[in-house]
């Protein structure tokens, strides 16, 4: 879990982009799938309670997910490659005949037995996790934005653990409907289309060894953000009762 991110001196030779693409998918190693919480999901062990907490603290990463994508588009000077981007947010938000990935999570919030109300007012966000969501948020914001789309390949390695999740939250968990579980079936569809697009731009425009090093740094750095939110829903609310009021 301790992978070293190094920046390259000026003069290294940038890395083909095979070698380039195996060094990101290499941090899969480092992706959330294999956090024991969600191992514990997998294997049927987590209660009521806990699967409750884990949607409605998820629930503040999705519901950040279209800032950061505005902040990408914000600093991006290029028409054609905001063009694009600009879908994931309506992904998110929806479209006027398609409910959207934010009202899908609700949906599935409401399956696992979180009110929607409950999800939208925050109430249950962890402090944990609302550092680790907006520290993704202000990376985003603060980087270049191809660091910013480098930092979004977690979507290569998204749908095989969400594959599995969808099967075993099935198999373990079956009193969430089949509706609720819609939101992982479409982000199936859309996660391996954004992942080659911003997969396509990283190759494209990280052609010094300084820029690959840096892609690399994003990436793992969402590795570990998406790492500590779940380390924080494992946890659970830490606080005397009174202070997590
Ligand atoms: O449930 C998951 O394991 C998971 C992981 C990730 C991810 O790897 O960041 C995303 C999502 N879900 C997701 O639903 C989603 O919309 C999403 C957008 C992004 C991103 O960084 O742009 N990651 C993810």
């Amino acid at each position: 879990m301790t992978a070293q991110v190094t920046t390259a001196p000026a003069d290294t030779a940038a890395a083909s982009p095979e070698e380039f693409t195996a060094r990101l998918r290499a941090l899969g190693d480092r992706y959330h799938d294999r956090h024991p919480f969600h191992v514990a999901m997998n294997e049927g062990r987590l209660d009521r309670d806990q699967l409750r907490r884990w949607v409605a603290n998820r629930f503040y990463y999705q519901s950040r997910i279209p800032m950061k994508d505005a902040a990408i588009l914000a600093n991006c000077p290029e028409p054609q490659v905001r063009r694009v981007w600009i879908g994931r947010i309506l992904d998110h938000d929806g479209r006027p005949d398609s409910p959207g990935g934010i009202e899908r999570w609700l949906r599935l919030g409401e399956a696992i037995g979180v009110p929607r109300e409950e999800m939208l007012s925050e109430r249950h966000v962890l402090p944990g996790v609302r550092y680790a969501v907006d520290a993704y948020v202000d990376f985003c914001r603060r980087r270049p934005w191809i660091e910013a789309v480098a930092s979004s390949l977690t979507e290569l390695f998204g749908p095989g653990a969400m594959r599995v999740r969808v099967a075993r939250m099935e198999e373990h968990y079956p009193w969430i409907s089949r509706d609720g579980l819609a939101y992982f079936r479409d982000r199936l569809v859309q996660a391996p289309a954004d992942a080659d697009h911003a997969l396509s731009l990283v190759l494209e425009r990280c052609r010094t060894a300084e820029l690959q090093d840096r892609a690399v740094a994003a990436l793992a750095f969402k590795c570990d953000l998406l790492w500590a939110q779940l380390d924080a829903i494992a946890a659970g609310d830490t606080r005397p009762e009174a202070a997590a009021r």
